[in-house]
């Protein structure tokens, strides 16, 4: 029971995250990557361990995170695959910033 309110506080900050107003930013992150549609078969090698906030909604509904801890690991998973392998000056990368901010300032509140 202890981790309940935590917890509830995690869905909150996602719900947040995955908003349309920010949608711009979240577009890349809100399913797998999928290594074979965007022709970037190296991905697996690089990343051992994939992560989006698709696969962390689901997780948070199925009671998979035992406390707010494991839910920010995987959320920050998400951002440090996203710098693996997207190069600075790449949209994508700028777009993993922009709502990594987001995230922190929501996650710290
Ligand atoms: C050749 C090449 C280079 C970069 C990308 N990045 C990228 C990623 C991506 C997201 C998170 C992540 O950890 C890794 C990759 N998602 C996309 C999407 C949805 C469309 C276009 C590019 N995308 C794709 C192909």
């Amino acid at each position: 029971k202890k981790y309940q309110l935590e917890l509830k506080f995690c869905d909150k900050v996602l719900s947040e995250l995955l908003k349309p107003k920010y949608s711009h930013f979240a577009w890349p992150f809100l399913q797998p990557v999928d290594p074979v549609a965007l022709n970037i078969p190296t991905y697996y090698s690089v990343v051992k361990k994939p992560m989006d906030f698709g696969t962390i909604r689901t997780k948070l509904d199925q009671g998979e995170y035992e406390n707010a801890k494991e839910f920010e690991n995987d959320v920050k998973l998400v951002f440090q695959n996203c710098y693996k392998f997207n190069p600075g000056n790449d949209p994508i990368h700028q777009s993993g910033k922009s709502l990594e901010a987001i995230f922190d300032s929501e996650f710290s509140k």
